[in-house]
């Protein structure tokens, strides 16, 4: 069973969520010189990003990627690299590493390899993985009924690419197994409509139906999940 914090204003569990993640990457830079952190895009994390570029860190020994990317240009609307670079990597902020999922292949099949060698490079376990949930319960870029969604699910890869059943542009995943392979998972759930996604989810069933499952429905990582109104 996932820690949940509740709160009924957002920007409260963002601030709440900033302070704990801070927490986690200042205590890991003090253990082991170095603290890495994924982050998920969408809208969900713009105030958490943006609290957390404030707090009082190493940040040259801070590592940021993604949790999932839309293979856009990196100064397109939708990319999640803007995104952070925008909210996170403002200030002292900027002095951390950022390591994007999003290179100059055509596509993102043709980008996966050097994604992956991206991600084989970075230091494991991740010390947090922060994911958001769509309404339809996909995670990262695992989308259900998507074609790839049976490998994302069990691949030994730490990412994959994939293409959404309803969703604009190709993306780059964090696989599941990637995703397990951190210390804290960290999920954002705001709005009545996630929530009730949210306890579906939390009820069990097939991880291929809610994807998100995947990380509720387990008990090797620890889970914390901000709900908001
Ligand atoms: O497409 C995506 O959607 C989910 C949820 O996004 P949100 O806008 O509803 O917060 C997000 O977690 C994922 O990273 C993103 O690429």
């Amino acid at each position: 069973m996932p820690t949940e914090h509740l709160f009924v204003d957002g920007a409260l569990a963002a601030a709440d969520m900033a302070r704990r993640i801070a927490m986690i990457l200042g205590d890991a830079v003090a253990q082991r010189g170095v603290a890495a952190i994924a982050l998920s895009g969408g809208r969900s994390p713009r105030p958490v990003l943006e609290a957390l570029a404030g707090a009082a860190l190493d940040w040259d020994k801070v590592i940021v990627t993604l949790v999932d990317e839309r293979w856009v240009a990196p100064d397109h609307a939708d990319s999640n690299e803007r995104l952070v670079r925008e909210t996170l990597l403002q200030g002292k902020a900027a002095a951390a590493r950022f390591v994007p999922m999003k290179n100059k292949a055509v596509d993102a099949y043709a980008g996966q390899a050097e994604c992956e060698a991206a991600f084989a490079a970075l230091p494991w376990p991740l010390d947090i993985v922060l994911l958001g949930m769509g309404e339809d319960g996909h995670t990262a870029s695992l989308f259900p009924g998507a074609a790839e969604l049976a490998e994302g699910l069990s691949t030994g890869a730490l990412t994959l690419a994939v293409t959404p059943p309803a969703a604009p542009h190709q993306r780059m995943s964090m696989s599941a197994g990637a995703i397990l392979a951190s210390r804290h998972i960290f999920l954002q759930i705001g709005g009545a409509a996630k929530k009730a996604v949210y306890d579906r989810a939390l009820a069990g069933g097939p991880v291929e139906e809610l994807p998100v499952r995947l990380a509720l429905c387990q008990h090797a990582v620890s889970v914390e999940v901000w709900i908001s109104e």
